[in-house]
């Protein structure tokens, strides 16, 4: 891939590091793409915006099937901690999920079959909202895809745990099913030294978080997986107020969608004994949910030995993680596979002092240009 500046690359990412925007607002981030995109060879390319995403598909010379490539957008609300001085510009939000990494690779995809066409078509899919509400499953089924809907797709995620030049992946499930989780609870407020007359919903709060840690310890089957985090809990106004209202915030994951209801309905009947206890109100809701992602056997295998035939990446058949990931939607209509690329640092995704490795940009480009044009050559 001798046209490709690397370096670029590396500017890209930190100028996309500093603009981290969230699910459908990703404004910047999208005009960042196209001012881009207008600097390459445009022969073979054609553009089409979606919402705040970026399709791009570069025309093959001699068509009969499409690739697909597939990153996403949005970035965090986390306050920054890298010792980086391209820090995020944008208080509050950071990409800390390497979702600058991904996009940058996506950009140095299209560059490359920009000026180096391959015999088959490719799309690049820039998508909003991995992290929620979802961008993936209404950019699938959108009509900007439609007459561009890849045979195959492929995705990546950076992978802290793992050094750079390892690629990580399996056939079947590669990540769990997801749904984010929200209760709000509504109890009487009073004076602190009155708690006789006033329902305090930080007690009530504090009790459900305690219990909700008994479904994946006492209802789960211990061989299946599961989690119920809650990542945020909220309530009150002042030390010496009893709290009225309070609200926790988390996500389940699952490795199969029966369990997903299982742990949904425990969840319920742990949430009416907590308002009937309490005789305060209580209200669930669940937000976002993301179908598993589940690698396509055959695809998966066949990229499995073809990366094993490389000198240059080490290739890892990796266990299941319960991470989520809305790419999971393509992989339910579109036979593909995700990986974890290796980036090889040591705070884990969604930290605020997430420092990927900027080395893993060229060899994902590396990887996924040369595997594109393998099989493009079928
Ligand atoms: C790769 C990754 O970290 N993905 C996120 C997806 C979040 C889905 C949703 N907002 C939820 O919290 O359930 C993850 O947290 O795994």
């Amino acid at each position: 891939m001798s046209t490709v500046d690397y370096r670029s690359f590396v500017q890209i990412r930190r100028d996309l590091h500093q603009i981290p925007e969230p699910g459908f607002e990703e404004y910047k981030t999208q005009q960042y793409l196209l001012n881009y995109l207008k600097t390459i060879p445009q022969e073979r390319l054609e553009i089409r915006i979606w919402r705040t995403g970026v399709l791009v598909l570069i025309h093959g010379t001699a068509p009969e099937r499409r690739y697909g490539y597939r990153c996403d957008m949005d970035g965090l609300p986390i306050e920054e901690e890298t010792s980086y001085d391209f820090r995020s510009t944008h208080p509050g939000y950071m990409h800390a999920c390497g979702h600058d990494l991904h996009m940058t690779i996506g950009l140095g995809i299209v560059t490359y079959f920009a000026s180096h066409p391959m015999k088959d078509d490719l799309v690049v899919l820039f998508q909003p909202a991995e992290e929620g509400p979802g961008g993936a499953l209404p950019m699938r089924d959108s009509a900007e895809l439609a007459d561009w809907m890849p045979d195959e797709i492929v995705a990546l995620h950076v992978a802290p745990e793992y050094p750079v030049g390892t690629i990580a992946t399996r056939p079947g499930i590669l990540f769990a099913n997801t749904s984010e989780l929200f209760i709000d609870l509504k109890g009487t407020g009073g004076h602190a030294a009155y708690p006789h007359k006033a329902n305090d919903m930080v007690v009530a709060a504090c009790q459900l978080v305690g219990q909700l840690q008994t479904i994946v310890a006492r209802n789960v089957n211990p061989l299946d997986a599961a989690v119920v985090t809650v990542g945020k809990v909220s309530g009150g106004t002042k030390q010496n107020i009893i709290a009225e209202t309070a609200r926790l915030e988390g996500t389940i994951r699952t490795l199969s969608a029966d369990t997903m209801k299982l742990v949904k309905s425990r969840i319920e009947a742990l949430v009416r004994g907590m308002e009937a206890g309490f005789e305060c109100q209580a209200e669930i809701h669940y937000g976002a949910n993301y179908l598993q992602v589940y690698n396509e056997a055959k695809v998966t295998e066949e990229f499995i030995s073809w990366v094993r035939g490389r000198q240059d990446v080490q290739l890892i058949e990796c266990e299941e993680a319960m991470t989520g990931e809305d790419f999971g939607y393509f992989l339910e209509r579109i036979p593909g596979l995700m990986f974890w690329l290796g980036v090889d640092t040591p705070y884990g995704l969604h930290h605020a002092k997430l420092e990927p490795a900027e080395e893993a940009i060229e060899v994902a480009i590396r990887v996924l240009t040369d595997y594109f044009t393998w099989k493009s050559q079928g």
